[in-house]
């Protein structure tokens, strides 16, 4: 992959370049609307009825297989047909915007640090960041077109001090990028960044292949992992949020074309007056929408229940979070020795994967993994997955992995919370930051990542190295049961001695006539479960 890297900077015939070139996307829109909408809307049912046959079999099958081989394996599968569809990707078509075995281009604009100083004299070491930053960012676009099934040609980026507001690109610079993308024989161009429908137009004109931006680049490769009913429906909640907006750009050419009928005689009072075609499909869009929401928020419950009887057995919860591809499931899988799928791929993981883990002293405690985050990750994505990140918030401990590998661990850190901060209640949770990937990072690094993290833990997934004490500082951080109890459990009662074990901390345990008699300090509901176990003994 090769950078253009380009200082020019944006001249006044970027500005003159606004002509409007909607003329003639007129009837190519036009048709994809009525085409695209219909299509949508002809859907039978929605995700949750129609992969619910689907569901049950991947259940049956469930236990006892590596759940990430089958679906390393089914993924693979659906990167090597073209064209294999399921009824959730025709909503990114919508957009005609899938992204999936393309030949692709990506662009970036180098832009000044929001914060830092507005004027050129930004200073070396803060021009130097601002490079650096913009690099890392398109080679993480790099990732995320490829995770998304596409092959990566050619890169470029702009430096200008914020995106040309008709073309994201100046005009001189995406005519650049039209000759790149002649030369490499791409089809698509994706954009490091969001697009106005207006630019994503204009700027199509000019490099003649279609152009795809960040979030919905992001919204596809979530639409080919999500497998559970309530992924799926999240997904499909998101994509419609992002069309929604982009259809308006289209409706104020049907609009147009509308008041033209009417101009002519046609068309009055066939409909409400004003009511297009365009905003009866919105609103039966937003009726969709609603309805999706009425069914996450109806699976919501057996997560709530579950989460609940963990609460009332007492056993603690803890989550792993962190940017995509970090390392979390592979932690998970340490951690459980679970079969969770790994790859080397962003967003692996979309549904919360809960398994049961202990700590160094034998306690037990959930563990959750979820969905990874990366940079602007699309705000329609947070809100769909806020019920998935909700279980963030209702954890007693978040571990935090950072890829101590990666270039710019400290900015992947600053989004994880940044994402973290928009979940009520996330931020409250004790963090413990894992840095993970120590066989690959430098000493030198990893010693700078000590010293920025205070209180990390580092370890290696891959190789094990750090576990122990990780399991350690868990044992430490959880919170700890705090009802002393000192009694003897009838030995008919070993379930609740067990459960001692498994959920207490025992100071001392022994065995007498009448049975076991456990020193320890356990949870509130176990505790007056023992109490009447064992004053039971006593009165019989
Ligand atoms: N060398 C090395 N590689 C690791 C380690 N941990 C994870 N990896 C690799 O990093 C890649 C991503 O790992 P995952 O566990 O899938 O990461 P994740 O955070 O769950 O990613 P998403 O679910 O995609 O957000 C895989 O190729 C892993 O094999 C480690 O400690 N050392
Ligand atoms: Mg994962």
């Amino acid at each position: 992959m090769t950078h253009h890297h380009s200082n020019t900077p944006s001249t006044p015939e970027d500005a003159a370049d606004l002509h409007d070139t909607r003329g003639a996307h007129e009837g190519r829109d036009v048709h994809d609307v009525h085409d695209v909408v219909a299509r949508v809307l002809s859907r039978t049912g929605t995700a949750l009825a129609s992969t619910a046959a689907q569901h049950e079999h991947a259940d049956g099958y469930r236990d006892g297989l590596d759940d990430g081989a089958l679906e390393r394996e089914a993924r693979a599968a659906r990167r090597r047909v073209a064209g294999l569809s399921t009824e959730l990707e025709d909503v990114s078509e919508v957009e005609y915007r899938q992204v999936r075995l393309e030949k692709v281009v990506l662009v970036g604009l180098e832009l000044p640090r929001p914060h830092g100083p507005a004027t050129g004299a930004a200073g070396v070491s803060g021009q130097v960041r601002d490079t650096q930053d913009a690099d890392t960012s398109l080679r993480e676009l790099a990732a995320l077109a490829q995770t998304a099934g596409s092959e990566v040609l050619d890169a470029l980026i702009q430096k200008r001090d914020h995106p040309d507001p008709a073309t994201y690109l100046g005009s001189g610079k995406a005519r650049e990028l039209a000759d790149v993308v002649a030369a490499a024989g791409a089809d698509t161009v994706i954009v490091d960044g969001e697009l106005a429908p207006s630019q994503r137009r204009a700027l199509e004109d000019v490099v003649g292949v279609k152009v795809v931006d960040r979030t919905a680049l992001i919204l596809d490769i979530f639409a080919q992992h999500a497998k559970s009913r309530e992924g799926k429906a999240q997904v499909e909640l998101a994509q419609l949020e992002y069309l929604l907006p982009r259809l308006r750009g289209w409706g104020e050419s049907m609009s147009r074309q509308a008041g033209g009928r009417v101009a002519a005689g046609q068309g009055i009072g066939s409909r409400g007056p004003g009511e297009t075609k365009i905003e009866l499909d919105r609103r039966r869009i937003r009726q969709r929408m609603a309805r999706l929401r009425r069914e996450i928020q109806a699976m919501a419950p057996s997560r709530e229940t579950k989460r609940g009887s963990r609460r009332r057995g007492a056993i603690p919860s803890v989550a792993i979070a962190g940017y995509t591809n970090a390392g979390k499931s592979s932690l998970m899988n340490r951690l459980t020795e679970a079969g969770i799928m790994v790859e080397d791929a962003l967003f692996a993981t979309l549904d919360p994967t809960v398994r049961r883990a202990e700590t160094s002293e034998g306690r037990t405690y959930t563990l959750t993994d979820t969905v990874g985050f990366v940079r602007n990750l699309p705000h329609e994505l947070i809100e769909a997955f806020r019920s998935t990140l909700e279980e963030v918030a209702g954890a007693d401990l978040v571990l935090h992995v950072v890829d101590a590998a990666h270039p710019d661990p400290l900015s992947q850190v600053a989004t994880v919370r940044t994402v973290l901060s928009e979940i009520p209640g996330a931020l409250d949770v004790p963090e413990l930051i894992v840095l993970n990937k120590t066989d690959l990072a430098d000493a030198v690094t990893l010693a700078a990542l000590r010293t920025g993290l205070p209180g990390a833990v580092a370890v290696s997934a891959r190789t094990g190295e750090g576990i122990e004490e990780l399991r350690a500082r868990i044992e430490q951080m959880l919170p700890h049961p705090q009802v002393s109890i000192d009694v003897v459990v009838p030995y008919c009662r070993g379930d609740l001695v067990s459960r001692v074990h498994a959920e207490g901390e025992i100071d001392t345990i022994d065995y007498v006539e009448a049975g076991t008699h456990v020193v320890a300090r356990v949870g509130a509901a176990l505790a007056a479960e023992i109490e009447g176990a064992a004053a039971g003994a006593t009165v019989g």
